[in-house]
């Protein structure tokens, strides 16, 4: 999950701390445990500067209730993503406008987001169709998906030189299977060529699934049930609304 982030260099620095901090002790050097113990003191301020924008982000998801939100309000909004990614898919599928999307898992996408033009915007079909429209300033690279945000556009990812992949497919789709093979993320790629959707995970890239076939496999993978259902206070809520409803008609 931390691979790609900053949080791996991090921990490489405190577990040199501690290895300092032991062998101070332990050899019982003075200067060394003096320095070793004023680190240690101030590392928590130092971690809160580090991860300011993590920690914000995290606080404004508890303020925002997303943290303790019911799993069917998540699968409506990981409907509502997907939808919208869906109706650009199609719109740019018919009009054969070359696209690459990179939906963010587990694994941090900081480095390639950082290659590209940082956007942090709701995710819509309008400002997809909009990024990839030929000839446009963002329209070249990847356009990357963290949650409900496009984090960013023209990111550069990285190819795969896998042989296996057939000379067909030329360096949009090699760049999808490449951040596949290097992170969990999942991407999307609409051919300029043919219109063709494909999709990339885990190395291995995807061809020729039905419109309804890739939209169970967009749900499956992003974590949402295709009907979203109903959680137990809204079935409660539900059947006392309807209780009171035929009290008012008796
Ligand atoms: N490393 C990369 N990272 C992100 N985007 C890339 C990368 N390499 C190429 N691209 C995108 O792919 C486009 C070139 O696509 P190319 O025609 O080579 O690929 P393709 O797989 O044949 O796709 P298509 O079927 O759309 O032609 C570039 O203009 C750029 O937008």
């Amino acid at each position: 999950m931390i691979r790609g982030t900053k949080a791996t260099q991090l921990l490489r620095g405190i577990a040199i701390i501690v290895v300092l901090k032991v062998i101070s002790w332990y050899f019982n050097f003075k200067t060394l445990n003096f320095i070793s113990d004023q680190v240690i003191n101030w590392a928590v301020v130092v971690l809160v500067i580090i991860f300011q924008p993590e920690i914000r982000r995290g606080l404004e998801q508890i303020g925002r209730g997303s943290v303790f939100t019911p799993a069917n309000v998540k699968d409506v909004a990981i409907k509502k993503r997907i939808d919208e990614i869906d109706t650009a898919l199609q719109y740019m599928a018919t009009r054969r406008i070359g696209a690459l999307i990179t939906l963010q898992g587990t694994t941090g996408l900081e480095e390639y987001t950082e290659t590209g033009i940082q956007l942090d915007a709701l995710i819509t079909n309008g400002l997809l169709i909009n990024i990839f429209i030929p000839n446009t300033p963002l329209h070249d690279g990847a356009v990357i998906i963290q949650d409900d945000r496009v984090a960013a556009a023209a990111a550069f990812l990285p190819l795969s030189d896998n042989p296996d992949i057939p000379k067909m497919f030329g360096t949009r789709h090699r760049a999808a299977v490449g951040i596949s093979e290097v992170t969990d993320a999942l991407t999307i790629v609409v051919s300029e060529e043919t219109g063709a959707i494909s999709f990339t995970k885990d190395g291995k890239l995807i061809t020729g699934m039905t419109h309804d076939e890739y939209r169970k496999f967009l749900f499956d993978e992003m974590g949402a049930k295709t009907a979203p259902k109903k959680s137990f206070w809204q079935k409660l809520l539900s059947q006392s609304q309807n209780k009171s409803d035929k009290g008012d008609q008796e």
